[in-house]
This record gives C-alpha cells, structure tokens and sequence, in this order.
C-alpha cells in the first residue's frame, strides 16, 4: 500500500513569504475554505468555495492527522491552492459537520467509518428486478439516514421490467419520497428533490446507479476525469466516494464500492424520530422500552389496537428498529 502523503511532502514556494515558516499557524486568517469533493489515501481533492471548476489537491496539516476528513466536508486550505498540476495544499481545519453517513465494518476495516459528511438527502438507488430488491438493505440504509441526519429517497429503478407497486406500497407510508425510474423517463421529479441541496447516491452493483448520475450529471466523466487529473488515481482503483455538481445546482455524491452503511450504537429514540406519527404514542411507554416486539410494555401496541397509529407504520418501525446492528 503506498504510503499516506504528509505536511512534509507540500511543496513549500521558496520566497513567497518572509515571515519564518512555523509549524503552526493557528489562527490561519489567510485560509480558502473549500469542500473535499474526493480522497484517496491520504491525498484531498478539495473544491474551493467560489469556482467549482478549480480543483486542489490537499494532504492534513500536523494539526489535523488525528481528524477524519471525508467527502463533503468543509475544509479551510493554506499553501499552494493554485491547483496547478503537482501543486499540494495543507488542510488546517475542518468545519463541524451537519450530517454523517457511516460504512459498515468489513473483513478489511473492522472499524466503522465516516465516508461523506454535510449531505442533506440519501438517495436509496433499488432497482425492482434484476437484481432482486431487498428490503432489508432498504431498511438498514434509512435507518443510516435518519440517524446520520440525512433525509432518504428511495429511487426505485427498471419499473419497464417489473411492476414497482409492491415496493411502493411497503415505503409510501414512512413519508418520504418513492420515486420510479427507467431509461428515458423524466427525471424532473427527481432533479426537484436534488436541485441545491448536497445527496448521496446509494445502490449495489447493477441496479442503474450509474445510469442515473450519468443522466443526471451528464458531465459525470469529465468532472471524474479532472479528479484524477489532479489525485493522480482513478476513480475504479477507489472504493471512495466522489462529488459531483448538479449542473442545475446541488451536489451528487456517489459511492462507488460502498456496500452499505453502518448502523453501529444507533439509539432506537433517533429511529423513532422518523416516524412523527408514532413518536407521541411512544412516550407512555414502559422507559427503556425498545419497541421492538409486541409486548403489554410498548404503547405502540395499545396506540394500534386503539385505532391511533397504523399497524404497517409500527411494522416498518420495527424493522427498522431490528436492522440496527446486525451483519449485512
Ligand atoms: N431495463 C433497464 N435497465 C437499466 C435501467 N437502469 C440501468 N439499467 C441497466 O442495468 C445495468 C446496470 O446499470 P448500471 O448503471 O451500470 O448499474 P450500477 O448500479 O451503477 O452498477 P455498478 O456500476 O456495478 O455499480 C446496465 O446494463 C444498465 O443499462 C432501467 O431503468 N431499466
Ligand atoms: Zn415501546
């Protein structure tokens, strides 16, 4: 594995600056804010604030090699942020982070990662055949979403080869968007979802998940193109995910290689906070009541019987609720 770049390897311009040159610099005044907008091992490309056709390439300050930077955090760069080929910027802060998805652990990382910080929206990419739906994997991604602060849409894919109705029926009463898709429909639905705000895409291998950001950011390659140009690496070597502008506005961001997304310690009352309908009911529980089977405890059971909240709507919760923390 090649070796992770550090402070040492930014290139330092001999007589820019006739101030001695010190290891910190805390206040940083002179600092670009910029969005990290790729990474790989160790190296970030950053996107500064006000010309999003610039791309700089970036390595941690001494300050910053214990703080996780992922795609979609709000950096502030020093050095040389020319962007020019070989050109290295240090990064010297990181902006607190408004959301956060996490990867679930592997056989190759036990640990649970952050890999995108400051997305508004997860786009659950599902096709309805071919490869078969799974609902768990559904689940297990909403639950990531609520919990990382992010708001779901469930993308269902390839409705020319098999009737989405099913899926529908199952994810329309949890209240956010189920969208249906298939080659050259309108995307405008969808674009009205994504349009300024930042969304990650999410699917597995082979339900149409590049087809669509192709589709929606039909300059995909290019833009992938000048990530390496500058990283140096391609995009199919990285498991790591990758932004993208929305020509109309907003940021796609997508996973290529991301399996699925971790449900680690996610606290039940962070799962209920979804389901608004049910969250009233859950109050006259028995405290440390989890929800999870129907019981005599759990008021969400009596709240049912009494006509007060949807029997579907407290299955799909428990579902939910049962997908935190199991294996994939
Ligand atoms: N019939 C039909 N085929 C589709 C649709 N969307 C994508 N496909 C096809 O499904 C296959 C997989 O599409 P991709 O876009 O490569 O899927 P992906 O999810 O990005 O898969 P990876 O690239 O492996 O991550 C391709 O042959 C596409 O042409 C659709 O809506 N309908
Ligand atoms: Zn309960």
């Amino acid at each position: 594995m090649a070796r992770e770049l550090d402070e040492d390897d930014v290139r330092v311009r001999p007589g820019r600056s006739s101030r001695p040159r010190t290891r910190e610099r805390p206040d940083h005044a002179e600092a670009v804010p910029a969005v990290v907008v790729g990474v790989d091992r160790g190296r970030y490309t950053c996107r500064p604030g006000p010309t999003p056709q610039r791309l700089v390439a970036a390595v941690r300050g001494g300050s910053m090699r214990r703080t996780s930077v992922v795609v979609g955090d709000r950096v502030a760069l020093v050095g040389d942020v020319s962007g020019t080929s070989g050109a290295l910027a240090r990064l010297v802060r990181r902006e607190e982070r408004t959301s956060v998805l996490r990867r679930t652990p592997d056989d190759t990382d036990p640990a649970e990662r952050p890999i995108v910080a400051n997305a508004d929206i997860l786009v659950i990419v599902c096709s309805v055949t071919d490869p078969v739906p799974r609902p768990g994997l559904i689940d297990r991604c909403l639950v990531a979403a609520y919990d990382g602060g992010l708001s779901p849409v469930l993308c269902l894919t390839k409705t020319d080869l098999a009737d989405p109705a099913p899926l529908i029926e199952l994810y329309r009463p949890l209240g956010f968007p189920v969208l249906t898709t298939q080659p050259d429909c309108d995307l405008d639905p969808l674009l009205a979802l994504l349009t300024d705000r930042v969304s990650v895409f999410f699917g597995h291998s082979g339900v149409g998940k590049s087809s669509l950001v192709n589709r929606l950011v039909p300059a995909a390659d290019l833009a992938i193109g000048e990530v390496n140009a500058v990283t140096g690496r391609g995009r199919h070597t990285s498991s790591a995910a990758v932004a993208l502008l929305l020509p109309g506005g907003g940021t796609v961001i997508d996973t290529p290689g991301v399996r699925s997304f971790g449900l680690g310690a996610v606290a039940p009352n962070r799962v209920l906070r979804a389901f608004s309908d049910l969250a009233a009911a859950a109050e006259h529980c028995q405290p440390g009541c989890e929800h999870l089977a129907p019981s005599p405890d759990c008021a969400l059971d009596s709240a049912v019987r009494d006509g007060e909240a949807d029997a579907a709507r407290l299955a799909s919760l428990r579902r939910l609720l049962a997908a935190r923390g199991t294996p994939l």
